[in-house]
């Protein structure tokens, strides 16, 4: 298995830096310039079904990118027993579409609140017609003709139009034949308001909510990201259900029963849906579980996970092909082109491997049963070592998208550490002639340009390593030496570290993936030239998941050291032990 070869940035940095939860991966000093990781589709299968790209793009119609790219999800499919699973799950992903397909041009309107508790904060209505201008030209074919911002009231309620306003709408679509659809940008319609407003003006009209599903539905690749979708498009069928029933009441005809089963049509069509739910929320747990468990592997690899997270379209996955390179990482201009958290692999500036989470993006009133399906695939990043907050420094409404994005990562319920240490990037700065962050807390950059990414680099490893506490040795003692064995996928750090140090560092790091093995006394060493005496304890540190510390053999000359599987046996004597 393929493991992390060097962590620790030399440097008098690091002294600093506190201690961590994690086994320091110590990298031999001067750097030289990076190789790409050797094998990062080893070490990046260890990611859930179907969210792991090692190499690989993005495009919404490939619906089989579960397969390649993931090895969790060749493994899957490999096995037999899931195969009628796989079944059961397909079936219950709908494939007619939400919206018309083909050409629509489409009338946007915007009802704004002027005044009152429902008055948004932070923005202002041209912003928030230009971002639903946005999602409407992310439709394949689709259009905006027109826009328009109209007075509201209450434009989440039942009568969204005062009379007057309504009537004047009215005249202006029915006067318009171009128009061949209305986006009408609230959250959620009423299915009687939508239907009493196509009855007036003659043409399909859509909420932010079935817009924003069906961008999601032709994004989503991942069978978790599918059935996600699935699950969020339920609301909307029973609200269909509802006004048909509403039909069919109007008709006489809604309780009928149905060949003598004792339940009528509408009963039956809920009963389904109801069922429906179930097994959706069933194979979500089951896909969920099996992410969760290769999380647990990733994390016992004990490669530091950053997440990326950001508004949409900020340029979170742009970022992350500028940082590791990944050419066939493939960011587009459009809100919500990530759907599936992705793992990507890259370099730290000392070697440092790390994972980097490409999630999805944000969006302020994003529709309640979005938010509360994705919120699982969002569990990843609760369990990173660190987040990094894109921002787009060039859009108008930036302090609002941060303020949306921090007040969904507060949703997370995160660990306060995670919270309190995530990275913000200002990004787009190209696009800001001479910008600079106001505080010293954020980095500018331009991914797209490769702008600011050496020092962006330096305050990743930074955090990265006050995360993990991969300082520790370099903190509590003297690294001497590191061999890198590839092959093995093994670092060997030998540090001169004091016996209570040493005790120190056991008590700390117990489920690290560290291996001592001794080999003499300082002074009288066993093997290798002699040591000073007094200076300490040299420490082998075998890191990752070569290394196998529960089911080593104790070391008969030192109890606390687990014995060599190779080299000579320990021996301690003086105080000191020489471990290699
Ligand atoms: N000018 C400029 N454009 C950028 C920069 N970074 C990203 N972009 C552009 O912004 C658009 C969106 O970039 P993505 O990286 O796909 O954004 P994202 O945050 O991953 O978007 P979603 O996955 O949809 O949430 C693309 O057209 C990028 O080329 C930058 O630094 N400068
Ligand atoms: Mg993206």
């Amino acid at each position: 298995m393929w493991a992390l070869r060097a962590a620790v940035r030399p440097g008098p940095g690091l002294c600093r830096l506190a201690c961590g939860r994690r086994l320091p991966r110590a990298a031999p000093p001067p750097p030289p310039p990076l190789p790409p990781p050797a094998c990062p589709e080893r070490a990046l299968a260890a990611f859930g079904p179907g969210g792991v790209k090692g190499r690989g793009g993005e495009g919404r119609d490939r619906r089989d990118d579960d397969g390649p790219r993931s090895r969790a999800g060749e493994q899957e499919e490999e096995d037999p027993g899931d195969a009628e699973q796989e079944e059961e799950e397909e079936a219950l992903l709908r494939t007619e579409p939400l919206l018309p397909l083909g050409t629509q041009r489409v009338c946007l309107i915007h009802p704004e609140v002027k005044r009152g508790p429902e008055k948004p904060k932070l923005t202002r209505a041209e912003w928030q017609v230009a971002e639903a201008e946005a999602l409407v030209h992310t439709l394949d074919g689709w259009s905006v003709v027109e826009s328009m911002v109209v007075p509201s009231k209450s434009p989440n309620g039942k009568l969204i139009f005062g009379k007057g306003t309504l009537e004047h709408l009215t005249e202006k679509i029915r006067g318009t034949p171009e128009i061949t659809a209305v986006f009408l940008n609230v959250e959620r319609l009423a299915a009687p308001t939508k239907k009493e407003l196509e009855a007036a003006w003659g043409v399909q009209v859509y909420d932010r909510f079935t817009v924003v599903l069906h961008i999601f539905r032709c994004n989503a690749r991942t069978k978790e990201a599918r059935l996600q979708v699935a699950l969020a498009e339920l609301p909307l069928l029973r609200s269909r259900l509802k006004a048909s029933m509403a039909l069919l009441d109007g008709r006489g005809r809604g309780s009928r029963y149905i060949m003598g089963s004792g339940e009528s049509f509408v009963q039956v069509q809920q009963r389904l849906l109801k069922d429906q739910e179930m097994k959706i929320r069933k194979a979500l747990e089951r896909l969920r579980n099996k992410r969760r468990l290769l999380g647990r592997q990733r994390r016992r690899q004990e490669f530091p996970v950053i997440s990326v997270v950001g508004y949409t379209n900020c340029g979170k996955t742009t970022l992350i092909k500028a940082l590791t390179g990944d050419d066939a990482v493939q960011p587009r201009d459009q809100l919500f082109a990530t759907l599936d958290i992705t793992a990507h692999a890259g370099w730290l500036p000392s070697r440092v491997a790390v994972i980097y989470m490409d999630t999805i993006g944000f969006l302020s009133q994003l529709p309640h049963s979005l938010i509360e399906s994705f919120s699982a695939t969002l569990e990843d990043v609760a369990r990173s070592d660190l987040i990094v907050h894109v921002r787009d420094m060039s859009h108008p409404e930036t302090e609002l998208q941060k303020a949306s994005v921090l007040s969904t990562l507060r949703g997370l319920r995160l660990p306060a550490a995670l919270l309190d240490s995530v990275l913000e990037v200002h990004n787009k700065v190209d696009l800001v002639p001479g910008y600079r962050p106001a505080g010293p807390q954020a980095v500018a950059v331009s991914a797209l340009l490769g702008q600011g990414l050496p020092e962006l680099k330096a305050r990743l490893e930074d955090a990265v390593l006050r995360a993990t506490g991969d300082s520790w040795l370099h903190q509590e003692a003297t690294v001497q030496d590191v061999d890198v064995i590839p092959e093995a996928g093994v670092a060997d750090v030998t540090v001169v570290i004091s016996s209570s140090a040493y005790g120190r560092f056991r008590k700390l790091f117990p489920e690290n993936r560290l291996r001592c093995v001794c080999t003499g006394v300082s002074g009288s060493p066993a093997r290798g030239p002699a040591r000073p005496p007094g200076v300490g304890v040299s420490i082998g540190c075998f890191t990752l998941a070569a290394a196998s510390p529960r089911s080593a053999p104790q070391c008969p000359a030192t109890p606390d050291c687990p014995a060599a599987t190779h080299g000579p046996p320990c021996s301690s004597g003086g105080g000191n032990t020489v471990c290699h």
